[in-house]
């Protein structure tokens, strides 16, 4: 593809541009690193590293072209712009033509439950004999090959990429407030926009919640021109988004506790198999779902409203939902042999613990036990309520490590203690070692006890512990195998 052709795409956010030759390109680049003779290379002004500082070692290695911030001469065509990260989505939607136009694509943003909205929905649309790429938090899917995720919303070049390759109908992506402030998603349109809801996290990022919302609502201006929102109204920031998106005119659907809402739910039960009912249009349909918890009845109602607007018919989607098979590390459960149930959950907001502490009382755990921690440099300041929820509503708990994130061992330990001391309603106890912890709760476990690990989920240990265990669910499996081979011996 030719240079201009690129530059077409970057109308309006061209700052400087002497168009002195149209090298043809064969592909881009933001890493200097991965630069092959004839690439454009977008210099980003990151986080860690400068980006300009690569210019001229991609130039050495036979850029075509690049795209910078700053105000410079170079040796090759050099496209001054106001936001590289921005150019660098426009471009790549540019080279790759504008994949996001061939398939359904479905944005999900929203604090908790975007992974597990996406894999109900993945799931219901291939029920209904539909093909769905996937990118979220757990994994990239596309073309039913897994990949190892970057991120949860990978980068602007990464999604152009992946979407051009992906020859499914629908592609589902979850999309993160970082991603939106990072416009990784810029040069992409999606047909619809799901908001699960917004809860407190990732203060460390946004100054403020309402700063964290509106990055949210950033997700709408990529919307297709006959594109929709499919917005939960169960928490009060989905009431305000739809407001706000009614006022920019894109059609909104909702979930929600009113007449007027386009789904509601009624009659949950949560205790055994989970069962409710959700009226649309009129029509009360029942549906049944393996997976506990009522924020799991949320997150199937999202789907379920999402996919009905798609088309699918809902006793296909009540069918899929029935063998809905769950996702890694959200709510999955190892029963102990002596009949405690174990889940890992990954569950790191206060909002996510509570509906996770909540699914077990409406189990009717004899007690709740709940293992959990906080990661190295991210937003301390939703610790406390962390800390609260769980004294409230376990029976006791255990802080231990997660991601130490480069903090220290005995600057996280006394983090850990004084929030016990001051929060901690005399159930918690420290100990340290995740590994420690587990096996602790393990050997003590008692018939009907449901013990919660939370934070982690699927994701493998980034610090040494004393087992030889890789993950929570690792962990697990290592303690049930060691009883087993103890009761051989023994
Ligand atoms: C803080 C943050 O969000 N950082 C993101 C950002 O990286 P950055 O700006 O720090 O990059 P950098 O390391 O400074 O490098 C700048 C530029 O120099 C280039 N470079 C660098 C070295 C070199 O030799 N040559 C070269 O060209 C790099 O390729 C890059 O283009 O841009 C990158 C590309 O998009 C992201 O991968 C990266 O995410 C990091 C890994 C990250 O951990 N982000 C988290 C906070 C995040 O985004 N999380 C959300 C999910 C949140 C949730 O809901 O839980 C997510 O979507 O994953
Ligand atoms: N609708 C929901 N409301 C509140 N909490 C939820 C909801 N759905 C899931 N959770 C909780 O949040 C955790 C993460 O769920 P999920 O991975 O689906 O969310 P996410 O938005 O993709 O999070 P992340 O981006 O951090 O991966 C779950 O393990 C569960 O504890």
């Amino acid at each position: 593809m030719r240079l201009s052709e690129v530059l077409e795409a970057l109308s309006g956010s061209l700052k400087k541009y002497i168009n002195d030759s149209d090298p043809n390109l064969t592909g881009i680049q933001m890493d200097s690193r991965k630069v092959k003779p004839g690439d454009l290379f977008v210099a980003i002004s990151g986080f860690q590293i400068d980006g300009h500082q690569f210019i001229q070692e991609a130039i050495d290695k036979g850029a075509a072209a690049v795209i910078g911030e700053h105000d410079l001469e170079l040796a090759v065509p050099y496209i001054q712009v106001f936001d590289s990260r921005l150019a660098l989505g426009r471009a790549a939607s540019a080279y790759y033509h504008h994949p996001s136009r061939k398939h359904t694509v479905i944005g999900v943003t929203g604090t908790n439950g975007k992974t597990t909205v996406s894999y109900i929905l993945k799931h219901i649309l291939e029920h209904a004999g539909r093909s769905c790429s996937l990118l979220g938090t757990v994994s990239y899917i596309i073309n039913d090959e897994v990949y190892k995720p970057s991120n949860t919303t990978p980068d602007a070049l990464q999604i152009q990429e992946l979407m051009a390759a992906s020859n499914d109908e629908f592609v589902v992506l979850e999309v993160s407030s970082h991603a939106l402030k990072q416009y990784r998603i810029e040069g992409l349109e999606l047909d619809y926009g799901l908001f699960t809801n917004l809860s407190h996290d990732h203060l460390d990022y946004h100054p403020t919640i309402e700063d964290y919302f509106e990055a949210k609502t950033l997700m709408y201006n990529y919307m297709k021109q006959e594109g929709s929102a499919v917005v939960s109204k169960l928490c009060e920031w989905g009431d305000k988004l739809a407001d706000l998106l009614s006022a920019k005119e894109i059609p909104v659907y909702s979930m929600g506790d009113h007449e007027s809402d386009d789904l509601k739910i009624e009659n949950i039960k949560l205790n055994g198999a989970t069962r409710f009912e959700v009226r649309v249009g009129g029509v009360v349909y029942p549906l049944t779902l393996p997976s506990p918890g009522l924020h799991n009845v949320y997150n199937a109602a999202m789907a379920f409203l999402t996919a009905i607007k798609i088309g699918i018919h809902p006793d296909v989607i009540a069918e899929a939902l029935k063998t809905f098979p769950g996702v890694p590390g959200r709510f999955e459960m190892i029963p102990h042999p002596d009949g405690a149930t174990f889940i890992v959950d990954y569950a790191h907001t206060t909002d996510a613990i509570e509906y996770c502490l909540h699914a077990a009382q409406e189990h009717d755990a004899a007690k709740i036990k709940h293992i959990f921690g906080f990661r190295g440099e991210r937003d301390k300041t939703k610790r406390e309520d962390m800390v609260r929820a769980s004294a409230e509503m376990s029976d006791e708990f255990i802080l231990t490590f997660d991601d130490l994130n480069g903090v220290s061992v005995e600057e996280m330990e006394n983090e850990l203690k004084e929030l016990n001391d001051r929060f901690g309603m005399n159930k918690g106890r420290i100990i340290t070692d995740r590994t420690l912890a587990i096996q602790e709760a393990w050997e003590n476990a008692n018939p009907g006890e449901w013990i919660l690990i939370t934070g982690k989920g699927p994701e493998e240990y980034q610090t040494m512990y004393e087992l030889p265990t890789t993950s929570d669910k690792d962990t697990l499996l290592y303690l049930q195998k060691q009883q087993e081979k103890e009761k051989i011996i023994g």
